[in-house]
């Protein structure tokens, strides 16, 4: 369970970009963060993770506080927060495999990392996880030879292989087409419920939000004027987020197009 209490970040001797944030997120749990551009998703996430120093607050993860490590425990720390990029971040000369067993490397000596001698069950759970994304079939392709849902999907199970007990995922369908998003969502809602893991997407596209996640954080300003499931996340909120400027009306009612038939991949 990841719990934030009061949550505050300002930078330099700026106002705050958040304002006191407060949130529970239950184990096998996926929430939407929505805003509008500035509205502190990105700092909210990095502050979980520690890549932004929050100015005050508590954030713990089952019951670790994270805000008060430092040194070797808060590395420790780290490897429990699985992390999706938008940009996917992999390392694109190196094979699939490769990319996926860099999540283990907070836990080996650095004599393996360099020699790539993993552990053979690093290489299992590589190989089960990328069988369950269906990317087990390109273990041996460079990271720059894959689509960028394949691409996203190696992102997704590298970040698995750190044996998170939290996923957060940082715009993950930005740069994807809409059909390959819907794939991301299902899977990331799929992933949440079979390891029993809390899960925070940052989202611009509210109608993926409403189609693939339980509940829907908003944010304005850094501050959460909506919590709530996707079925009250009406026109009002709509408004009250994005203050009627940035999100078009269908972006509430736009079908998305993996729904229907209930796929995943
Ligand atoms: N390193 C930084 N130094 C100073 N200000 C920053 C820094 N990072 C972010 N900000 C400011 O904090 C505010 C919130 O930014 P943040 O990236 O968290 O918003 P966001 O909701 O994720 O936006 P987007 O959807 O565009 O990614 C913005 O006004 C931004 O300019």
């Amino acid at each position: 369970m990841l719990e934030i209490a009061n949550l505050i970040k300002r930078y330099g001797q700026d106002e705050p970009v958040l304002k006191g944030l407060d949130l529970v997120v239950e184990d096998n749990s996926v929430v939407a963060i929505v805003g509008a551009s500035g509205a502190g998703k990105s700092t909210m996430l990095r502050c979980i993770n520690r890549l932004v120093e929050p100015s005050s607050g508590s954030i713990r993860l089952n019951g670790t506080e994270l805000v008060a490590l430092r040194g070797a425990a808060l590395r420790r720390a780290r490897r429990k927060i699985g992390m999706v990029f938008q940009g996917f971040n992999l390392i694109d000369r190196l094979t699939v495999m490769e990319n996926v067993l860099a999540g283990r490397l907070g836990y080996v000596s650095l004599f393996q990392a360099v020699t790539r001698r993993f552990p053979a069950e690093d290489i299992d759970r590589a190989f089960a996880l990328m069988e369950r994304v269906g990317i087990a079939h390109y273990a041996n392709k460079r990271a720059d030879e894959l689509s960028g849902g394949e691409r996203q999907r190696v992102g997704v199970v590298r970040a698995l292989m750190q044996e998170p007990e939290v996923l957060l995922a940082d715009e993950p369908t930005a740069s994807l087409d809409p059909r390959t998003s819907e794939q991301i969502m299902m899977l990331l809602q799929s992933l949440a419920s079979e390891l029993s893991l809390p899960v925070l997407i940052n989202i611009h596209n509210v109608a993926q939000a409403k189609a693939y996640t339980e509940r829907i954080v908003g944010l304005r300003h850094g501050t959460m004027i909506f919590d709530g499931v996707p079925a009250e996340f009406d026109k009002a909120a709509l408004e009250a987020i994005y203050g009627g400027i940035e999100a078009p009306d269908d972006e509430l009612t736009a079908a998305p197009a993996g729904i229907a038939s209930g796929e995943e991949s």
